[in-house]
Order: structure tokens, then C-alpha cells, then sequence
């Protein structure tokens, strides 16, 4: 892992500039009602791979929690447990302290983002968008406002015609946000979302998603291979080492959102990454059992 050596310049070539500055304002509203408790939550594969160790981990409302690590470290595993998708091999992982026993069930909405934005290529952006809304029986005129709305939220509201294929890698990432967004979920969890887009387009979303999260109070957790984007976007991290998958260390991070370029150009946003970075290398070195 090499250190974050002077990370402002790079951002500051190749990050948009933000359409509005950013505003220093005070933390968002009480973070202490837990989304999700995971509990000594451990996965081991049917053919006998530890993916990972007992877990624990409490996500609050309003958090947006970046799970970052050395390849194989069990982001995706963890992620996909909080999803639901498929269940731990021991422990528990517990949702609205427990009014659910599944997520999904009536008032609690989840949403997942992948990094394939996997769109329906022979419809069109706003049918993409709707679907989650037509699969659950959503009122026409209902599901078409939001639509509408989502589209604008990730400025997408002239290309509700068209279809996938007449779109860039990012726009339809922006697609794929939207059709979250349309569920207005509780909980949004995104596998790396952004990292096959070239990074002037990943600064880019970056800014658009933490605005969205800000304005719609989201509670997040995201999975990212790159330290600038879990630095810029998190209001915490947690830092995961492998062989087996585990929790290596946390990083509170509490400059005042909404974030911006201010923000990517400053010292403070320098020196997180070089903590940040300085943790990956332990992390790394503890996942190879080099200490
Ligand atoms: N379905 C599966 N069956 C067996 N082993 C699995 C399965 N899914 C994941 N693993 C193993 O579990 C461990 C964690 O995998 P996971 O994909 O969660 O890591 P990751 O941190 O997301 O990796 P990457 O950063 O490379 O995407 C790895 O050793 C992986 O090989």
C-alpha cells in the first residue's frame, strides 16, 4: 500500500467543480437510533471458506459507513449479510432493533446498488427507473412522480427516453442510483458502485451522492477499493483485514457535510488519507500475517 502522497492536487485537476460551495454546517440530526446491529456475525462458505470472522458492527441512523480492505478481506460478504441475501453461519444480524425479522417487510425499505448497474437494455430510462415501483404495485401517477423525481435528483431528467446503450458508463450508474432512489429506502447499500468509472466521473457521482445523501438523510454503507472516495464521502470507515475477514480498525470522520471540492482541496482531507492509508498498510501486512 503506498501512502497517500499529496492527494489534493490530483482532485483538485480532475474533480468538477461543485455547483453549489460547499457550506459548513453543523452534523446532521441524531445518529444514535441503530439501521442494523450485526452480532458475532461469522460466514463460512458451504465448500469450508472462512469469508469471515465474528462481526460485530452497529450502523446508525443517518451514518454513511464505507467498508474498505485489501482484496478477499469480506466486504462484499458483509455487505451482502446486512442485505439479507443470504444469512450469517453464527450470529445474527438484527434490523430496526428487531421490529423485523426480515428487511423488506412493510415501513423498512432497503435498496441495493451493484457495481454493474445491471439496466434492462430494450427499456427504456424511466421504465428502468419504475420497476421497483411496478414490481411492488405502486399507483401509476405515484411511481411516475417519483420517477420524475429520482431522474432529477441525479440529473437525468432529459434522458428519461432514452435507453441504456445511448448512455455513458456513468449515466447509467446514474440510473441505477435513481432506481434506488425511487424506493426511498431506509437503508442503501452500494458494492462499490462507482469502480469501473474513470475517475473524473467517479468524483463526480461522488459529489451527486453525497448531496443526495445529505438532503435525503440516507443511511449508507458502501463497499470501496479507493481511500480518497471512503475519505470524502464517509462519516465513518471501517477498515477490514483478511484471512479470515475481519474488522482491523475504525475511522470517525466529522467534517460537516454536505462535502465539496473545499473539502478535496484541503489539508484536512490530505491528512485523513494519510491515516486512512497508514491503516490500509497495517491492515495488509496483519492479512498476510506479516506481524
Ligand atoms: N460463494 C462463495 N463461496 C466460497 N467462498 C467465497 C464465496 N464468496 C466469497 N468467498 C470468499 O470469502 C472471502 C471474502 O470474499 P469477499 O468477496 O467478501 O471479499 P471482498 O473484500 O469483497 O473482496 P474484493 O475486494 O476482492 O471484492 C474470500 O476469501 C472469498 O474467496
Amino acid at each position: 500500500m503506498t501512502a497517500a502522497s499529496q492527494p489534493s492536487p490530483r482532485a483538485a485537476a480532475e474533480a468538477i467543480p461543485a455547483a453549489s460551495p460547499c457550506r459548513p454546517v453543523a452534523p446532521r440530526a441524531p445518529l444514535d437510533l441503530p439501521v442494523v446491529d450485526i452480532l458475532s456475525a461469522e460466514k463460512i462458505f458451504p465448500d469450508g471458506t472462512r469469508g469471515l470472522a465474528p462481526i460485530d458492527l452497529s450502523i446508525r441512523r443517518g451514518e454513511f459507513v464505507s467498508l474498505i480492505g485489501p482484496s478477499g478481506c469480506g466486504k462484499s460478504t458483509l455487505l451482502k449479510l446486512v442485505a439479507n441475501l443470504f444469512e450469517p453461519s453464527d450470529g445474527r444480524i438484527v434490523w430496526w432493533q428487531g421490529n423485523f425479522s426480515r428487511v423488506g417487510e412493510a415501513g423498512r425499505r432497503l435498496a441495493f446498488v451493484f457495481q454493474d448497474p445491471t439496466l434492462m437494455p430494450w427499456a427504456r430510462v424511466r421504465t428502468n427507473v419504475r420497476l421497483p415501483l411496478d414490481l411492488a404495485g405502486t399507483d401509476r401517477a405515484e411511481a411516475d412522480r417519483r420517477v420524475d423525481a429520482a431522474l432529477v435528483q441525479v440529473g437525468l431528467d432529459r434522458k428519461g427516453r432514452h435507453f441504456p446503450g445511448q448512455l455513458s458508463g456513468g449515466m447509467r450508474m446514474r440510473v441505477s442510483i435513481a432506481r434506488a432512489m425511487v424506493t426511498e429506502p431506509d437503508l442503501l447499500l452500494m458494492d462499490e458502485p462507482f469502480g469501473a468509472l474513470d475517475e473524473f466521473t467517479r468524483n463526480k457521482l461522488d459529489d451527486d451522492l453525497i448531496r443526495l445523501s445529505w438532503e435525503k438523510k440516507l443511511t449508507t454503507v458502501f463497499v470501496t477499493h479507493s481511500l480518497y472516495e471512503a475519505v470524502f464521502l464517509s462519516t465513518r470507515i471501517v477498515v477490514m483485514a483478511a484471512n479470515p475477514g475481519r474488522i482491523f480498525g475504525q475511522l470517525e470522520l466529522d467534517e460537516p457535510l454536505p462535502r465539496g471540492d473545499d473539502f478535496r482541496n484541503s489539508d484536512r482531507f490530505a491528512a485523513l488519507c494519510r491515516e486512512l492509508s497508514a491503516m490500509l498498510h497495517a491492515a495488509s501486512l496483519e492479512s498476510r500475517g506479516d506481524r
